[in-house]
């Protein structure tokens, strides 16, 4: 039984005062709840706040990348040390705005999944194709070089430390959310791509999905065999509207 995780990727979003009140809310909202897991990425000033906030709380802090390296001369970089020591527990690594404007490849992201693991923490591990790439009926050889780009350097026993996200490019901050059969197919395309490597791993992995995902929305993809938890955006920013979405995992949890 994979029990379904609502991480909340808040991107470059907010000041010091909307991150408090955001982490307040959403600590006192997810105290009730059960069988599901709740996460919050914030950006990496306010990590520090989110320790403190989150301190007596279930919910589980997170960090949006990491730094391939430990330490040294990388201006701007920030070490998965340094995050584990805030408490992360989650790190978004290969999340389609770094492959895109930070030109992020499968190798280096391989690398970051390193780091992380290394450091005690678990990656959410994001793949997803363009619309071009998907009215070019390209959508399973993509995601499959995507892992494939990872796979070869880390292996496949990796996979039991980490999250996936399948974040159609298409569906993030859009409004388009991609139809429950559609992630579904995606989904189960990685699940059975990874089995072919090791069943029990690829049984195990949790596979979230992202793209504008919504309260309105949330129940029908969470109910989906292959899709467990959510990678929310814009959703995330707002507390009523994130905490629908994880009672709507809560119910899917059953
Ligand atoms: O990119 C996403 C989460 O990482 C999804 O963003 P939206 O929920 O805003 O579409």
């Amino acid at each position: 039984m994979r029990a379904p995780l609502i991480a909340g990727n808040w991107k470059m979003n907010g000041s010091k005062r909307d991150a408090r009140a955001l982490l307040g809310g959403v600590a006192a909202g997810a105290a009730s709840l059960q069988g599901a897991e709740v996460a919050v990425c914030p950006p990496f000033p306010y990590l520090a706040l989110g320790e403190a906030e989150l301190a007596d709380s279930v919910v589980c802090l997170g960090a949006q990348d990491v730094s391939t390296e430990s330490a040294g001369a990388y201006t701007g970089e920030v070490a998965a040390a340094m995050l584990a020591e805030f408490g992360c527990r989650y790190v978004i690594c290969g999340h389609s705005e770094r492959r895109d404007y930070h030109a992020e490849s499968d190798t280096l992201i391989a690398r970051k999944l390193q780091a992380v693991i290394a450091n005690g923490m678990r990656p959410i591990l994001c793949v997803g194709e363009t619309l071009e790439q998907r009215e070019r009926g390209e959508t399973e050889a993509v995601i499959g070089a995507q892992l494939d780009g990872v796979l070869g350097v880390v292996g496949i026993e990796t996979f039991a430390d980490l999250e996936l996200a399948y974040e159609p490019v298409w569906a993030i901050g859009t409004g388009k959310t991609a139809t429950p059969a559609q992630a579904q197919q995606v989904h189960a395309f990685v699940r059975a791509k990874l089995g072919v490597s090791d069943r029990r791993i690829a049984q195990g992995v949790r596979i979230l999905y992202g793209g504008s995902m919504k309260p309105g929305n949330a129940a029908e993809l969470l109910a989906q065999p292959d899709i467990d938890g959510g990678l929310i955006g814009g959703a995330s920013l707002d507390v009523d509207d994130f905490l629908a979405i994880c009672r709507a995992a809560e119910a899917a949890a059953g």
